[in-house]
């Protein structure tokens, strides 16, 4: 039986004080990142050197002692093993070269398996190097929202070229969604196999769609993707967080059969305690709320325990952790948290 608390509430248990970990824990809040971003020289380089990779990874667990470690890397090294032409400039958000309906058929015969093995091999060194008392998270992005990048080429706000590409050619579009679905449950496959203790799949962008949409491009692929995932690593431990899904985050649960699912700021504390009775809950803190800090912060991260805390639930934001915030304030918050003076 595993002790490590994150894990445990995976597996329905209600533990006090709740595990934390933040969504995008390891980044550029953190002058030590910032600091080897620089001697990375760029983004992807960090993500594909295992000794960078390693040491990011590990520098919020040093600072923090966080109850899970989340593996550094990015949803677009996917795209990125396509030959999709993914680079990050400074101050710009990702960019790729957009995919056209011709090239869906195309796509899996450029798939290069090989460049995501720096990133497998990331996972067994930081487990090894992890203490034993704190989870390893590998991820994947979810194929609504790798797949609102490939088409868009850049994040847009409210992703129209993805969803005009999806009705103009939604049989090509729900092949893509396959395609990334497959590659996906392999990466998390391989990252299970190499010493991850659970993973998450990122639907950031789910909340831009309607009801058969979000049916069929966001919580069929993430169904699809814990099957496949279950079958090769029997009883793998699965986080599903679909941003904005809000009304549909029960059948989203459901029908994914994921252990937990996250939530983000906006779904009422009532209604995740009503989603917690299915199942374990992750969340919920708005991440701008650490960077008002104070008693603002405090109050609304103390409201999320006390209202989740009797039952499975893990302490998270409701999206990542942004650059503007004090370092101090995250570890007040993992001290809330943790009921620690
Ligand atoms: C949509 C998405 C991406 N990446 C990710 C998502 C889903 C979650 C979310 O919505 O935040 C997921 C992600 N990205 C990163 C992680 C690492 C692990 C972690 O600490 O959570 C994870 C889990 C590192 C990163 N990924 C990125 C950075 C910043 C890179 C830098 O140092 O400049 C980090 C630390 C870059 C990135 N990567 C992506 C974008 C849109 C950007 C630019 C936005 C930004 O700059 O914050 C794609």
């Amino acid at each position: 039986m595993t002790e490590r608390t994150l894990e445990r509430v995976l597996e329905g248990e209600t533990v006090n004080p709740p595990p934390i970990w933040l969504m995008r824990q390891a980044g550029r809040y953190l002058p030590e990142y910032r600091a080897l971003r620089e001697k990375a020289g760029g983004f992807l380089n960090l993500c594909y050197n295992p000794d960078f990779a390693t040491e990011v990874t590990l520098q919020p667990i040093r600072r923090y002692g966080f109850d899970a470690a989340i593996l550094f890397s990015d949803i677009l090294v996917i795209p990125d093993a396509l030959k999709c032409g993914v680079r990050f400039e400074k101050g710009e958000g990702p960019r790729l070269d957009p995919i056209e309906a011709d090239d869906i058929g195309r796509l899996e015969a450029r798939y290069a398996a090989e460049t995501l093995d720096p990133v497998i091999e990331a996972v067994g060194r930081i487990r090894e190097r992890l203490p034993g008392e704190t989870s390893l998270l590998g991820f994947c992005g979810a194929p609504w929202t790798v797949a609102t990048y490939m088409i868009a080429g850049k994040g847009t706000s409210d992703q129209a070229p993805a969803r005009l590409f999806a009705y103009r050619h939604r049989s090509e579009f729900l092949k893509l969604l396959d395609l990334i679905a497959d590659l996906s449950a392999n990466y998390l496959i391989r990252q299970l196999k190499a010493g991850a203790d659970a993973v998450q799949i990122f639907d950031s962008w789910a909340g831009v769609l309607g009801e058969e949409d979000f049916a069929d491009f966001a919580a069929g692929p993430a169904a699809r993707i814990v099957k496949t995932v279950r079958q090769a690593v029997p009883g793998a431990k699965i986080i599903a967080f679909a941003k904005g899904a809000g009304p549909n985050l029960s059948t989203y649960r459901q029908k994914t059969d994921a252990n937990a699912i996250g939530l983000d700021w906006t779904v009422p504390l009532a209604i995740a305690k009503e989603l917690q009775k299915d199942g374990p809950v992750q969340g919920n803190l708005d991440p701008l709320s650490l960077v008002a800090g104070g008693d603002l912060m405090k109050a609304r991260a103390r409201a999320i325990v006390e209202a989740l805390s009797d039952g499975p639930m893990i302490f998270n934001l409701g999206h990542g952790i942004t650059p503007e915030v004090d370092p101090e304030t995250v570890a007040a918050l993992v001290k809330l948290v943790r009921g620690e003076k």
